[in-house]
Parts: structure tokens; sequence; C-alpha cells
């Protein structure tokens, strides 16, 4: 699903007003009875108090016209105007004369008036700022926001929670209403899935407003959701005729005394996600260990006994997976530069093959290219520096995608897949998953997946999405705490079983069913 940027949902608007031949009130009049039916179905006449908060701007406008709907089914409103502008907009306008033609008077709030009593068991709409707030708000309205966040009542936002900008990060934490739920016009916006403006908000849901659909599947964005339907088209069947040659060689080069388990993480990730072959290399103290727990692969040792020291393959991998438990000591970063600057096979970087990296940036430049990097906030700063916000290290992931051409997968609760100038976002996976090993076990997936031929980005995609859906799958029997790396192994079966499944299908009425 593409995430639209605000200016490409105004243009989407103007657009689909020319197209259709109609005027701007009638986006917002689809806009609020969409609003109006997702409340409608939920509370079904419930007498429960809704206090709608509304800007000047069109947000403001689509909750004045929620208003008159709500009024006309007879639900128990109070409106509130949050005057911050004199400049209200048009259709903001309409729909206010259109409300005190049903007798209803909002409340004009200004900077010094009091603030109204909300209840714990009421429900507010948030319609003050949507995708026109261009600057901070004042003090006041700060105040106005701070006092719906401390409400305790439920928080329904219209299109944004409102103080969020849709494409760059917040100035004023304070100054942003913290969501239950947002009913979000035609696209989530990229802000709802980024770690310092993602918690904003919690829970999201996009109401189709008929934006012209052919100006929506021509425009090129700058970020893709990820879920099921953009992996299905990615997914390569299995061959009838197929033999384990067909499904590649993974290599996992990695460990060092003491952490070994994360070589086999990643070499079973890398055997359960479909490589045909799998082989580790390992200092010597690593080959019972991985002769005894994982008798499908093939182990390779160095010369040394407890790390690194000369990484001398024999074997021709189709795909290198280097960097789990390797640690950082002199003789292994000597091991690891002389790899890289001989090696021309395709490569996945994890943990400390990525700090190596970022303390000797002169190896960058011998990544073969589509080399993937898939490094935790910390390794990432340590590549690239530290970042202002969210959208400053989204660019200079960019940049650095751009300048080594490789792709960088930022993990995190929504991992970002980024290649050159765009960025995929994942929708999969859980805070279980925030256990010793599940960057291993991502590792491993990517590393098989690539093996099998799959294309880099897609790898990195699909990798990252069938890791999250183990996770999901995996916590609805362990819980969050227990959920371990292993688990998240196990369940990889379950991810590509999942791709397949039907969604459930009503119940059909016996007198229906065809005899
Ligand atoms: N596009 C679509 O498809 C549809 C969109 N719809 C709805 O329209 C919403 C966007 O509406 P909008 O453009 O009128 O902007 P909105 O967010 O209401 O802000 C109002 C104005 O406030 C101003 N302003 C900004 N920051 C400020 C600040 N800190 N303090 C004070 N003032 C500030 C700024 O004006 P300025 O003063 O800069 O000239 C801005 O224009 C969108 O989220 C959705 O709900 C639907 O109706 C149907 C179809
Ligand atoms: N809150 C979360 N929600 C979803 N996924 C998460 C969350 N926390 C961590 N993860 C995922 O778990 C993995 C953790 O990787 P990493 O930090 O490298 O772990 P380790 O070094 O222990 O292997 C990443 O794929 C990340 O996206
Ligand atoms: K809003």
């Amino acid at each position: 699903m593409k995430l639209y940027s605000a200016k490409q949902i105004y243009k989407a608007d103007q657009i689909s007003i020319k197209k259709e031949e109609i005027g701007s009130n009638e986006l917002m009049e689809r806009a609020a009875l969409q609003l109006f039916n997702w409340m409608h179905l939920r509370m079904q006449g419930a007498p429960v108090k809704i206090h709608l908060f509304c800007g000047i701007g069109n947000n403001g406008g689509d909750g004045i016209a929620l208003a008159r709907h709500l009024v006309d089914h007879g639900y128990n409103v109070e409106v509130y105007v949050i005057n911050y502008s004199e400049k209200r907009s048009k259709d903001f306008l309409i729909n206010l004369d259109r409300l005190k033609d049903r007798k209803v008077w909002p409340h004009f709030m200004n900077s010094d008036d009091e603030l109204p009593e909300i209840g714990r068991e009421d429900i507010i709409v948030d319609g003050i700022f949507g995708i026109g707030l261009n600057r901070s708000p004042d003090a006041w309205v700060v105040k106005v926001i701070q006092h719906l966040n401390n409400s305790q009542a439920f928080i329904l936002s219209i299109d944004i929670p409102s103080g969020l900008f849709t494409d760059q990060g917040p100035e004023d934490f304070e100054a942003i209403v913290k969501s239950n739920f947002v009913l979000s016009f035609q696209t989530p916006k990229l802000v709802f899935f980024l770690p310092e403006t993602g918690k904003y908000i919690e829970q999201w849901e996009v109401l189709d407003i008929g934006l012209d659909p052919e100006y929506l599947r021509v425009t090129e964005t700058d970020y893709e959701l990820i879920g099921k339907n953009e992996v299905l088209t990615m997914y390569k069947p299995r061959e009838k005729y197929g033999h384990k040659g067909t499904y590649g060689h993974s290599l996992i080069i990695g460990g060092s005394y003491g952490k070994m388990g994360s070589v086999c993480l990643s070499s079973k990730a890398a055997l359960y996600s479909g490589s045909g072959l799998v082989t580790s290399y390992v200092p010597k103290i690593g080959y019972n260990i991985l002769q005894s727990s994982l008798p499908e692969i093939m182990v390779l040792t160095d010369a040394d006994e407890n790390e690194l020291t000369d990484i001398n393959i024999e074997i021709e991998p189709t795909v290198i997976g280097v960097g789990v438990g390797i640690g950082t000591s002199e003789a292994t970063v000597k091991a690891l530069s002389s790899f890289l600057k001989t090696n021309k096979l395709p490569l996945v970087l994890d943990a400390d093959a990525l700090n190596i990296l970022s303390l000797n940036k002169e190896l960058l430049k011998n990544l073969p290219e589509d080399s993937i990097l898939t490094p935790h906030p910390k390794e990432l700063e340590r590549l690239i520096g530290k970042w202002e916000d969210d959208f400053d290290k989204l660019a200079k992931v960019k940049k650095f995608s751009k300048k080594h051409k490789c792709i960088v997968v930022i993990k995190g609760a929504h991992t970002i897949i980024v290649q050159n100038g765009k960025g995929y976002v994942n929708t999969t996976g859980n805070p279980g998953m925030a256990t010793a090993g599940s960057g291993d076990v991502l590792t491993g997936v990517i590393t098989g997946l690539r093996a099998q031929g799959y294309p880099a980005l897609d790898a990195a995609i699909f990798g990252v999405y069938l890791h999250g859906r183990a996770g999901d799958i995996a916590v609805e029997s362990t819980g969050f705490q227990s959920l371990t790396a292993s688990h998240l192994i196990d369940n990889i079966a379950g991810a590509y079983l999942d791709l397949f499944k039907m969604p459930e299908q009503p119940v059909v009425e016996e007198e229906n069913q065809p005899s």
C-alpha cells in the first residue's frame, strides 16, 4: 500500500474535484459520512457523551459535518471550535451553518477560555488539525490538547492525531494528541509507523473517500506499507523438479567463544526459510556445538579455536550472511577486512560485521552491489552518525544506501527497508520480538531467501515480513514475555503457510446452501 505525502493527498483532492465535477464540500461530506458510519456501526445509538473538538480548517470542517450526522441520529454531542486562526476554511463555514440550522451552537474557544469537563467514559473526536498543520500550535492550543490527553476519555482522531506533522518530525511533543483510534482518509500516514510519532497512535484504519484512483495508481510514493498482498507477489513457489541445488547454498560466517548460539540461530533460520543447503563457518570451538545441534547443516572451521582469524572459504555458496557473534577483536577485524577485499558473492551483513564497517568505513567500498545491511538502532547510529529525528534518520539512510549501493534494513517495531530513495515499511512483528537473538534469526531468513534466488530487495522485504509474521504467530501461544528467538524459527513454517490462508468466510445460512 502506498503511503502518500500531504502534498500528494492535496493533489489527489484537486484532481478528484475537477474530474468528478464536484465541490470540495462534497468530498468533505463523503469523509464525514464515512466517519459517521464507522461510529454509528459501533455505537448503535448509545447515549455516551461525544465531545467534538474542531479546528477552523477542513479537519475541523470534517468534525463539524460529523457532528451534524450524529445530531441527526440522536447522539449526545457537544461541539467546541478551537479558534486558533481567523482564516476559517470555506467548507468549514458551510458546515458550521448546516449545524446551526439544526439549532446546535458550538462553544467557540479562545485563548483564555475555561477548559470543558470531560468524563472518562466520554468520547472525544479530535478534529483540531489535520494534514494542514505547518507550524507548532500556540501555547493555549497545546493546553487544550494536553487537556484531551489527560481526560482518560477515548480519543478518536480524524485523519491524523492533531499536532502531528504529516511529513516531518514533531517540534513540540507536548502538542500532540494521543489517539486511541485514527480514521485516516485514503492512506495511512508515514508518521504512524515511525518510533518517535507512532506511539501517539494506538490503532488506525483507512477510510476510502474515493479520491481519483487513476492519480493514486500512477503516483510514485517515497514509502510503501508492506503487508501480505505486497509480499505475495514476490513469493517464489517450489518447483516440482527442483532439487536442493535449485534452492541455493547459504553460508553463515559468525561466532566466537560464548557466542555460538547466534550462528546456530542464523543457520537454522536460513534452513527453515528454504535454503537448499546451509554451511556455517565458525571458530573451532563451534564445531561440536553446530554439528550436534543442527544435523542438517555442514560446518567449516577457522584455524583459530575461539574467534575468526582467517576467513578462508573453499566452497562456492550462493550467498553469505556474515557478522553474528563475531566480536570486534583485532584478529577478527583483520579477517573480515581481507575477506571483504576479495569477496564477490552477495552479502547479508549484521551485528559486529556492521560495527567493524563503522570503525573502518573504507571497507564499505568493497561491498558488492545490493549487499543487505541489517542494523538495529545502535548499529545504525555507528554507521551513519547521530540523527535529529526519524525523518533526518531516513534521509541519512537513503543517502547512505545510494552512496554505497546497498540495502539498509532499519530494524525496529516497524522495520523499514531502504534502497536508494525508497522505503518499505513492514507491518508484522510485535514487542515480544525484543529478545536476544531475534536479529540473528532475521539474518538467517534473509540469507536463506537470497540463496533461493530472491532478488536482494525482495529478500530483505519478504524476509522482514516473514520474520515478523512468525513472531505474531508465536506470540499467540507464548505471550510477549516468553517469546524467544527459537520460537521465531519454529514459526517460519506457519508464516509461509499463512500466506495462502483464505480469510475466514462468513457463515452461509442453511437454506442458501446448494443441496
Ligand atoms: N485532502 C483530502 O482529500 C480531504 C481532506 N479533508 C480534511 O482536510 C484536512 C486538511 O485540511 P486543511 O488543509 O484545511 O488543514 P487543517 O489541518 O484543517 O489546518 C487548518 C489550517 O490551520 C493553519 N495552521 C496550520 N498550522 C497551524 C498552527 N500551528 N496554528 C494555527 N494555525 C495553523 C493552516 O493555515 P495557514 O494559517 O497556514 O494558512 C491550515 O490550513 C485533512 O486532514 C482532512 O481532515 C477532508 O475534508 C476531505 C478530503
Ligand atoms: N517492539 C518490536 N516490535 C516488532 N519487532 C521488534 C520489536 N523489537 C524488536 N523487534 C525485532 O526484533 C529484531 C531484533 O534485532 P536485534 O536488535 O538485532 O536483536 P539481537 O541482536 O538480539 O539478535 C529486529 O528484527 C526487530 O525488528
Ligand atoms: K485531527
